[in-house]
């Protein structure tokens, strides 16, 4: 489980993030949703501990990532934006990489890459060399890496974005199948569409605050408007009117 409370960060005069706070349950999708530059990405780096937050707390399995980087960096796997491979190495040894530098020992770790190649169905590719992969192997791949671990919690950072409609398709359901095992999984998008195909639980943001946040039913509901879509665009607009927009959200 990922709580986060109060998070605020500023880089030099950008108040990246002012005021977020999320809960993104075990066995859930939870959607971080949001306009270009709303603070998602700052969000997810604070949570995933790649930057310490100016204020606010962060919780992962109820471990303080700030007081306990290195412990919350175990129980997390995290996909960042554009994740890059290393292409001599086959997918099997940038896996092996991670797993290495992890900590993980070399027997338990060849069991480990085995079973997720097998898992998302990787084994035709994975002892080649990486920089002949299609966007979907790529993405394979990236996400093998970042749970060879074992982690409970999964944060993706805009993982659909420059992906084409079949490689897209395949993330999803790579990501409902982790759901299915149980993994709490946090991931950020600007696009409605992609949030509402897969999430439980959306929480919209906008100039760094989050403005609404709920099931996508309870959105509909609170915003009025059967079209998710719409919904989005009227949680940002509450934003941008700033003496209205704590009447909208939902807890
Ligand atoms: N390292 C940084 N230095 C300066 N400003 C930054 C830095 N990182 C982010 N920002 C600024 O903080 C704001 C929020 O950026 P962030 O990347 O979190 O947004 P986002 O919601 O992920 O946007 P996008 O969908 O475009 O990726 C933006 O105005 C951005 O320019």
């Amino acid at each position: 489980m990922i709580e986060a409370n109060g998070l605020q960060k500023r880089f030099g005069d950008v108040e990246a993030v002012r005021d977020v706070s999320l809960r993104a349950e075990d066995g859930r999708i939870t959607g971080l949703l949001g306009p270009n530059g709303a603070g998602k990405s700052t969000s997810l780096r604070m949570i995933s501990t790649a930057i310490r937050p100016d204020a606010g707390q962060i919780r992962v399995d109820g471990i303080n990532v700030v007081d306990a980087p290195q412990q919350a960096r175990l129980a997390m796997g995290v996909m960042p934006h554009n994740a890059g491979l290393y292409p001599r190495l086959s997918g099997r040894e940038n896996i092996r990489y991670f797993g290495r530098l992890n900590g993980i020992d070399r027997e338990s770790l060849d069991a480990r890459i085995e079973h997720l190649a097998e898992r998302l169905d990787m084994k035709a590719f994975v002892d080649r060399p990486a920089k002949g992969y299609s966007q979907g192997q790529k993405l394979k791949t990236a996400l093998a890496r970042s749970i060879v671990h074992n982690p409970r919690n999964l944060i993706l950072d805009e993982p659909t974005s420059g992906l084409d409609v079949m490689a897209t398709r395949a993330l999803r359901d790579l990501i409902r199948d982790l759901r299915q095992d149980g993994f709490c999984i946090l991931f950020s998008s600007h696009v409605m569409q992609e949030v509402a195909a897969l999430c439980d639980q959306i929480v919209i943001i906008a100039h760094g605050q989050v403005v609404a946040r709920g099931e996508p039913d309870q959105l509909r509901q609170a915003m009025g408007s059967e079209d998710l879509e719409e919904v989005f665009v009227r949680a940002i607009a509450k934003a941008e009117a700033p003496q209205t927009a704590d009447a909208g959200e939902q807890s």
